[in-house]
């Protein structure tokens, strides 16, 4: 068995308690068509972004047989023997510059990290390996021929693939493609995701609390996330708990998103309409998902827009979002699919659990005094405590069967390393 499937082993065998988190993946993504439309985009505006095609490099990297250390380049033959060398110093290369002749023997000339080799050249010795006197160095060999030479095409080789399509492009790939001297790229058109908060209780950041609001964390979390995931996120304030005005807002949205995400209203209270107003106005998909938090997630169409309805609490939010909704708007986005990352680690807590759900509890991994891993619980694990989110650095993954566990056991971790 893999790790994830390890991760997620076998579900209830009716979907009473909600359709296992796989299976909801599966289905989401087996309706998904991902995007197609390119532009080419400057090398900067392509962070964040999926590339629509193999890139290649057009030149070798580097460019020509370079010298990795400061110090003398010369001729391998010349220092390959045991015992002391002269040679006589007959130039200095420094980077950006060319050595203009042919190194003969016993001759070498200074050069500087980054500098071409000199013609004749193979091998370079540190300056701390040669004695200089005047314009002859001493050296002791053997030095093996190719010694700190970093050679032309050794990073990439012209015409190589460098990307491949479906790549999503953060720092290294910005660099790896400056460095081969692109300046534009296609890409993938960007999503438009459309958010909202469903809510009367909610106010916004500024605003003073009235009696029973809260602050709306839920449009800050959301936010962030697609801001990080690279969509154009659109955000749609707070829509209040009511028909007339979600049935308004899910409308605007689907007019001009190819995605609408709301948080809340999706249970079972007396003011929870959205998933009821998706019946109306689109199709449901399914309701309910068996993982925890964030069982409630209502999941369909509106109009030609993918609709995610995530559960109001702020950790659910969080939990749904980047087990589900993250996932497939990857998919959407034409993204090659992210290996799984689970791993295997000691739990030096216990942990509370019921069967029943696959559940993401915030954990937080390091290293014991022993110098091994571990897993530690952030404490409370209610679907309200967000800041259990923000202590934590991975979900601890518990499958849907499993009970609580015990300190010393073994448990699956998702690092948010690359997650979030
Ligand atoms: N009788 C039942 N009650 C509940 C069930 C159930 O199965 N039966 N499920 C519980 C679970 S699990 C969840 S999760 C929540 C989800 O409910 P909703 O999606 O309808 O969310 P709300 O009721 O609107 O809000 C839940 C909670 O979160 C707070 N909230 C909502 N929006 C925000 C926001 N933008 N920022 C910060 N906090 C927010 C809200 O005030 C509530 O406290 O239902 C359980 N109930
Ligand atoms: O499934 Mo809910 O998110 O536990 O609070």
């Amino acid at each position: 068995m893999s790790q994830s499937a390890q991760a997620s082993q076998s579900c209830c065998d009716n979907h009473a308690g909600g359709l296992p988190v796989e299976e909801a993946r599966a289905r989401i993504k087996a309706g998904i068509q991902p995007v197609t439309t390119r532009e080419r985009v400057a090398l900067r505006d392509a962070l964040n972004r999926v590339l629509a095609e193999d890139v290649h490099s057009p030149v070798p990297v580097p460019a020509h047989d370079n010298s990795a250390m400061d110090g003398y380049a010369v001729r391998g033959q010349d220092v390959a023997g045991d015992g002391a060398t002269d040679l006589e110093v007959v130039g200095r290369t420094l980077a950006g510059e060319t050595f203009d002749g042919e190194l003969g023997s016993g001759e070498c000339i200074r050069i500087m990290t980054g500098a071409p080799m000199p013609a004749g050249g193979d091998t370079v010795i540190m300056q701390e390996q040669a004695d200089r006197v005047g314009d002859r160095i001493r050296v002791h060999g053997p030095h093996p021929s190719g010694n700190h030479v970093r050679r032309a095409g050794e990073d990439l080789a012209e015409g190589e693939r460098i990307l491949a399509a479906g790549q999503r492009i953060g720092p290294a790939e910005l660099g790896v493609m400056a460095s081969a001297g692109l300046v534009e790229i296609s890409v993938f058109r960007r999503l438009r995701v459309a958010f909202f908060s469903t809510g009367d209780e909610l106010q916004g950041v500024g605003q003073p609390l009235g009696p029973g609001q809260i602050y709306d964390s839920n449009r800050y979390t959301l936010f962030a996330a697609m801001q990080r995931l690279g969509v154009e996120a659109v955000d749609m304030g707070v829509v209040g708990d009511d028909k007339e005005s979600l049935e308004r807002a899910f409308r605007e949205a689907s007019a001009f998103a190819d995605v609408l995400v709301t948080s809340g209203g999706v249970s079972v209270g007396e003011a929870d309409y959205v998933k009821d107003t998706l019946d109306a106005l689109g199709e449901v998909d399914f309701w309910k998902v068996a993982l925890r938090p964030g069982r409630p997630l209502a999941y369909g169409r509106l109009g030609r827009a993918l609709f995610f309805g995530l559960p109001g609490n702020p950790v659910s939010v969080m939990a749904t979002w980047y087990q589900i909704t993250r996932p497939a708007l990857l998919h959407m986005m034409g993204a090659q699919p992210e290996p799984d990352q689970y791993f295997p680690v000691r739990c030096a807590e216990p942990l509370r659990k019921r069967p029943g759900r696959m559940e993401f509890q915030r954990g937080i991994l390091s290293w014991n005094e022993s110098g091994q891993p571990e897993v530690r619980t952030t404490g409370a694990q209610g679907s309200g405590i967000l800041s259990s989110v923000s202590r934590a650095n991975c979900f601890i993954v518990l499958p849907y069967n499993a009970g609580s566990v015990e300190a010393g056991e073994t448990v699956m971790v998702q690092p948010f390393h690359g997650l979030m």
